[in-house]
């Protein structure tokens, strides 16, 4: 098993702190109080259980250090998010799918309810989970022309449950929601921007970087406590949605998953990850 470990360092001549766990880099800038944090799970930062704790670990601590925002991005050549990690729901074992799918929810609780701004910066493609994981972020900015984004869960026999959908119903409005969610379409970053998907697009990960960080700027004389309770006000239906139903929504997904027929789809989703060519797939699934 991988030894994971967490360090903390200052670059003095940076003025960054940086935290270092396996799989996840955070730099703070000490001026401004912003975490860059980056994803760097090769080969696609896919969302095990184990990657999952260290998402939780980190916002914890950034938290604890009273940042005043967050940039979400990934270390990764060409890929954001690629989704819950499908070795999570293929062939599962029941008591590690139970404590999986309980981490996923507890992984968007404490990211849908930061104390402080976050952005992601999606600079590559972003399926499913991977688009969840943006747009449970406050403010989104897609990088180049070549990646896709989007939620097809209905390509792979699976469907995203309410607390899913209600975040997506949020940010780009129930009908555009159920579209894209029943026909599983990918979006390019020109129609992810036409639809509300993300709220800026730009040629490179520094410009992205840069536009970032002008959001999260906004902040500067927003008290933290007034950004707090509007954002929790805002959001509140969907997160006392799943405090409420946690355990039935586990349970519901462990069975299901489960079940002959979806482990049938997600075999041969498998297979054809395997069998296309390289970004065949995610083009194939448009
Ligand atoms: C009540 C039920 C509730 C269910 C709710 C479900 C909610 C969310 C579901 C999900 O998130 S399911 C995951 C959806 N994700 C995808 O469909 C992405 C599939 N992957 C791709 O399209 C491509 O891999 C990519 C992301 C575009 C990257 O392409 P690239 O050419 O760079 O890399 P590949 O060669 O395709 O892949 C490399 C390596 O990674 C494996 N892999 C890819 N995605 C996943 C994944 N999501 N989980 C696990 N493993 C993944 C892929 O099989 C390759 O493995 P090897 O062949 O190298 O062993």
């Amino acid at each position: 098993m991988l030894r994971r470990y967490i360090s903390y360092t200052t670059n003095k001549f940076t003025n960054c702190r940086h935290v270092s766990q396996s799989m996840l880099q955070s730099t703070v800038d000490e001026k401004s109080g912003i975490a860059t944090v980056t994803m760097n799970k090769p080969p696609v930062n896919s969302l095990n259980l184990e990657f999952l704790e260290e998402i939780i670990t980190l916002l914890n601590k950034l938290q604890k250090d009273k940042v005043r925002g967050m940039i979400l991005t990934s270390g990764l050549q060409k890929v954001f998010c690629a989704g819950l990690d499908i070795k999570e729901l293929y062939k599962p074992n029941p008591d590690r799918l139970t404590k999986f799918w309980t981490t996923l929810q507890d992984t968007w609780l404490s990211l849908y309810t930061t104390s402080f701004p976050t952005v992601s910066v999606i600079n590559g493609h972003s399926p499913a989970g991977g688009c969840m994981l943006a747009m449970s972020c406050d403010y989104r900015v897609m990088v180049g022309q070549n990646y896709r984004i989007g939620f097809n869960e209905a390509k792979l026999g699976i469907f995203a449950p309410k607390w899913f959908q209600n975040t997506i119903i949020a940010v780009i409005g129930q009908r555009k929601a159920e579209v894209s969610l029943t026909t599983g379409k990918m979006y390019t970053t020109d129609e992810a921007l036409q639809i509300g998907l993300v709220d800026e697009t730009c040629a490179d990960a520094d410009s992205a970087l840069k536009k970032g960080t002008h959001f999260l700027n906004n902040f500067q004389n927003i008290s933290p406590w007034a950004y707090k309770m509007t954002k929790d006000i805002n959001r509140q239906s969907t997160i006392q949605w799943l405090i409420d139903n946690k355990q039935k929504d586990v349970d519901f997904t462990v069975e299901y998953m489960q079940s002959p027929g979806v482990q049938k789809n997600l075999e041969l989703y498998l297979q054809s990850l395997k069998s296309l060519p390289p970004l065949k797939l995610i083009s194939e699934i448009n």
